[in-house]
C-alpha cells in the first residue's frame, strides 16, 4: 500500500463504552494532525476505523463492504477476534497505515436474499440495512433458527436447485470461512482458514443421525426453506431481520464483493486461533 496522504477516514465506535469514546477523540485528533480528514459518513471514506468488539467490527464491515472500503479494527471488546489491533497499539497501527505499510486482506462475504409469500413484517430496530436490490451482506454467517423456544424447526436445504435434505433442528448456519470460528464453531462446524473461499453449512442441534457440517464450493447457491408448521427467525452477523413463515425461503450465495480488512501481518490464522481461544500446550 502506498504512503497515505489527505485520506478521508470514518470512525465507527461502540456506542456505550467510555474507552471507545476516548479513543475516538484521540484518533480523530491524530488523523487531523497527520493531514487526513476524520469524517462521519462511511460512504465517502478511504478507510473505516472500528473501535469496539467483534459486533462493532461486523457493523463497520457491513457498511464499508458496500463501497469496498478497508476496515481497521481496534479491539475495545471482550474476545476481539476480528478487531486485530490492541487499544494500546492504535497509534503504531495508524502510523504504519500512514506510511503505507498496512496490507488489505480480502474475506469472502455472503449475499442473502429472502423470498416471502406474505408481506414483510416491520424489521426489528437493530436490523441490518439491505442493499438497494433488497439483499443483505454477511461477513460471518446467516442463521435460520427456531422462533418458539423449546420447539424444533423443519428446514429444507436445496443446493444449486437440488433438494438435499430436510433438517429437524434448532437451526441452520450458513457461514463463510471467517464465520467458521464464530457461531458455527459452537455448533461443531469445521474451522476454516478465513482466506479460503467456501460456504460452510452447519446444523444446530439436529435431531437426526446425520448431523455433519458441509463445506461447499463458493459458487454454491444455498436455499433454506421453512417447512413443517412453525416459523423461523433469520439473523445476519448477530442481527435479526425478522421472522420467516412456513413456505418462505432464504437464498445465500457468495457476495460479488469481498469484505476488506486492514492487517499489519505477523499474525497467522492459527496463531490468532491459538491466542484468542487460549490453547495450552500439554
Ligand atoms: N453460540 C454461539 O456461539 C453464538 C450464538 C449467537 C451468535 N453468535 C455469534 O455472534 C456474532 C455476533 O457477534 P456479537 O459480538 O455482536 O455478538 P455477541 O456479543 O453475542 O458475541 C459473540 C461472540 O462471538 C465472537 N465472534 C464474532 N465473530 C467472530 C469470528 N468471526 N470469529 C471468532 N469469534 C467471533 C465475539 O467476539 C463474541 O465473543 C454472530 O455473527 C455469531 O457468529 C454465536
Ligand atoms: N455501532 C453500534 N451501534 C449500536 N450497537 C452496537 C454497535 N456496536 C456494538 N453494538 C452492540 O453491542 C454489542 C457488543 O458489541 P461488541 O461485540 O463490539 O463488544 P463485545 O461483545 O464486548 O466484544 P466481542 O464481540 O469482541 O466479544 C453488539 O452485539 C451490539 O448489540
Amino acid at each position: 500500500m502506498a504512503a497515505q496522504e489527505g485520506r478521508t477516514v470514518a470512525v465507527v465506535r461502540h456506542p456505550d463504552r467510555d474507552q471507545a469514546a476516548a479513543l475516538e477523540g484521540d484518533i480523530r485528533r491524530w488523523l487531523e494532525d497527520h493531514g487526513h480528514h476524520a469524517t462521519a459518513p462511511l460512504e465517502a471514506a478511504d478507510l473505516v476505523v472500528s473501535i469496539g468488539g467483534d459486533g462493532t467490527m461486523l457493523r463497520a464491515v457491513d457498511q464499508a463492504s458496500r463501497q469496498g472500503t478497508p476496515v481497521l479494527g481496534i479491539n475495545v471488546g471482550q474476545l476481539g477476534y476480528l478487531a486485530e489491533v490492541d487499544p494500546s497499539d492504535w497509534e503504531a497501527a495508524l502510523e504504519r497505515w500512514h506510511r503505507g505499510e498496512a496490507r488489505v486482506v480480502e474475506r469472502m462475504a455472503l449475499a442473502v436474499r429472502v423470498e416471502r409469500h406474505g408481506s414483510a413484517p416491520a424489521p426489528p430496530d437493530d436490523a441490518p440495512e439491505p442493499l438497494p436490490d433488497g439483499s443483505y451482506l454477511a461477513l460471518n454467517e446467516v442463521v435460520v433458527e427456531k422462533t418458539p423456544t423449546g420447539r424444533m424447526v423443519r428446514l429444507g436445504v436445496v443446493l444449486d436447485g437440488e433438494d438435499f435434505n430436510t433438517y429437524a433442528a434448532d437451526g441452520m448456519i450458513v457461514a463463510t470461512p471467517t464465520g467458521s470460528t464464530a457461531y458455527a464453531l459452537s455448533a461443531r462446524g469445521p474451522i476454516v482458514d478465513p482466506e479460503h473461499r467456501a460456504i460452510v453449512l452447519t446444523p444446530v442441534a439436529p435431531h437426526m443421525l446425520f448431523d455433519r457440517a458441509l463445506v461447499l464450493t463458493p459458487g454454491t447457491e444455498v436455499r433454506l426453506e421453512i417447512r413443517g408448521d412453525r416459523p423461523a427467525t433469520v439473523a445476519l452477523d448477530g442481527r435479526s431481520i425478522g421472522e420467516l413463515e412456513v413456505g418462505d425461503a432464504l437464498i445465500a450465495t457468495a457476495a460479488a464483493r469481498p469484505a476488506r480488512l486492514l492487517t499489519f501481518g505477523g499474525h497467522t490464522f492459527h496463531s490468532i486461533l491459538k491466542a484468542k481461544f487460549g490453547l495450552e500446550d500439554r
